[in-house]
């Protein structure tokens, strides 16, 4: 004989199924209901058209997150070999040819089925504001031919245009504050400092400057519920190409047949041209009456008297407003941390400097160093860097060095705060990024709601409760639960 458990009635059995399925159902609902969706990602692709070179960036957020909140990264990066769009204004055609390669790149790098909605933006910078200024119905040809040749691609072309030296500022701030999460958070930001082949930019938030001082450097942002009073200026013809130009025109203003420049390194010489020195607006009205139609330049290296040609490119006398950089433009009090990028990271890397702690003091011997070293020496040193950049690091260095402390005043003490950098978490430090930001509206005015708990937060306590309620269940159920009796039941 068998005893018989009281548990094993019917009626037990199919409450305990039916809860059981209950509990099943309920979390499986809650898990399918609120999962993220698998990730699928948007896309965004900015090609940067600067003076030297031209850059395509792609860019790519979660699918479901496009309003707003979804992190946007930089996937892939491609360098559009040959020269900067604003150089071939003699043939237009072949800007727009130049560009294919990496337009082929882009359709493998973003999913045929996102290439329809995929925008696709252009943005020019300082060798086209030049070509603008000198030639402007070139300029208009080139943006024509670039145009033709983007519109075949399969994405959504945007349009192209010229940024002002104000927007590339500003939007080269936006990225590095974006990037380093401090808009969402509302942390205290980062100044921008930007040095490109024709132009560089100075950004930052200044207490002392709320736009009233010089208007025309004032860019108001509201975002993530933040007001922001950035300061901003970009500097045509300062970036470290166009620098360079001007070094040159004040050396060679008497029109000699050879110069012997203190910011290239002894033993470097080259024959160049001065019709193709002379032929930016960046000193186009200086070119001396009488020249021949070459001259050489030869080098002899020494940083002290480099410092001195380049002072020559600054005006530090004429300022109308409280304070000022160079050239007469307001500066306020400079504040808080910045990051270098472009040139700045180039040259510096190269030089081993980009770690700041090393004092001011350090920073000049290092230059006075290699502005000594002999070029020949040089080139046996620095066998892989490209002849081009290396003939230029005496000159290039002595510039940032001086564009720092006397053009924007950084001093031993403050130059710590810059940081000397290419890349945050992956995505390249530059204008483009904050440019893609603000035409999407990726970054919104006002802070977005944020969930009460977290995904898996809200999984447990869905959980739990429904635990909670079916041994609840279960205890109302007592009136119908089997009795135990005293004695064994006999089957
Ligand atoms: N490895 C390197 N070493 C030194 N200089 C470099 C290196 N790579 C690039 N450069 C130079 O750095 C400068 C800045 O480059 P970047 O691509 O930021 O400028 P750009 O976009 O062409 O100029 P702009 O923004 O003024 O139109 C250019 O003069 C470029 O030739």
């Amino acid at each position: 004989m068998k005893e018989r458990n009281p548990w094993h009635t019917p009626l037990t059995i199919i409450i305990a199924v039916i809860g059981v399925i209950a509990i099943v159902a309920l979390v499986t609902i809650a898990v399918l209901q609120n999962k993220p969706l698998i990730p699928k990602y948007k896309y965004g692709i900015v090609l940067d058209a600067g003076s030297s070179h031209t850059a395509m960036y792609i860019y790519e957020w979660p699918a479901e997150k496009d309003n707003n909140t979804g992190r946007v990264e930089q996937t892939h990066c491609c360098k559009v070999s040959g020269s900067g769009i604003s150089d071939y204004a003699s043939d237009p055609k072949l800007a727009g040819e130049s560009l294919k390669a990496c337009m082929r790149d882009a359709e493998r790098f973003v999913p045929s089925e996102r290439h329809e909605e995929t925008p696709l933006y252009l943005g020019a910078t300082a060798g086209m504001r030049l070509l603008n200024i000198k030639d402007s119905a070139a300029s208009d040809r080139v943006f024509q031919a670039v145009s033709e040749s983007l519109q075949k691609s399969p994405f959504s072309f945007q349009g192209a245009r010229i940024l002002s030296g104000q927007e590339e500022g500003a939007f080269g701030w936006v990225t590095v504050n974006y990037l380093d999460d401090r808009l969402e958070q509302g942390l205290e930001t980062t100044g921008a400092l930007d040095l490109g082949g024709a132009s560089t930019q100075i950004s930052f938030i200044s207490d002392s400057f709320d736009g009233s001082e010089s208007p025309s450097n004032y860019v108001a942002f509201r975002l993530y519920g933040n007001d922001y009073n950035l300061y901003t200026h970009s500097f045509l013809c300062y970036g470290k190409d166009q620098a360079l130009r001007m070094a040159l025109a004040h050396q060679t203003q008497s029109g000699p047949g050879s110069i012997v420049d203190p910011c290239f390194n002894n033993g470097y010489s080259a024959v160049k041209n001065y019709s193709v020195l002379y032929e930016s607006p960046c000193v186009s009205g200086r070119k001396p009456s009488s020249a021949p139609q070459t001259f050489t330049h030869t080098g002899k290296g020494n940083f002290y008297e480099c410092q001195e040609v380049v002072k020559s490119i600054f005006n530090f006398t004429e300022c109308k407003y409280s304070q000022c950089s160079f050239n007469g433009i307001f500066q306020p009090t400079l504040q808080g941390t910045y990051g270098a990028f472009s040139a700045y990271y180039f040259v510096m890397k190269f030089l081993n400097l980009t770690d700041t702690s090393v004092p001011l003091q350090s920073v000049k011997e290092a230059l006075a160093r290699l502005c000594a070293t002999p070029f020949d020496t040089l080139k046996k040193q620095h066998p892989e860097v490209k002849l081009k950049f290396l003939n230029e690091y005496c000159f290039s260095g002595t510039y940032i060095f001086t564009l720092l402390t006397e053009g924007y005043n950084f001093t031993s003490r403050t130059f710590s705060d810059i940081k000397f950098i290419k890349k945050i978490k992956g995505s390249d430090a530059g204008w483009t990024l904050g440019y893609m930001l603000n035409l999407t509206n990726m970054i919104p005015a006002e802070a977005p709601d944020t969930p009460l708990l977290p995904h898996a937060g809200y999984v447990s306590v869905i959980t739990v409760i429904a635990l909670v309620l079916f041994v609840l269940f279960i205890l109302s159920l007592r009136p119908l639960w089997p009795r135990c009796s005293q004695k064994p039941q006999i089957v």
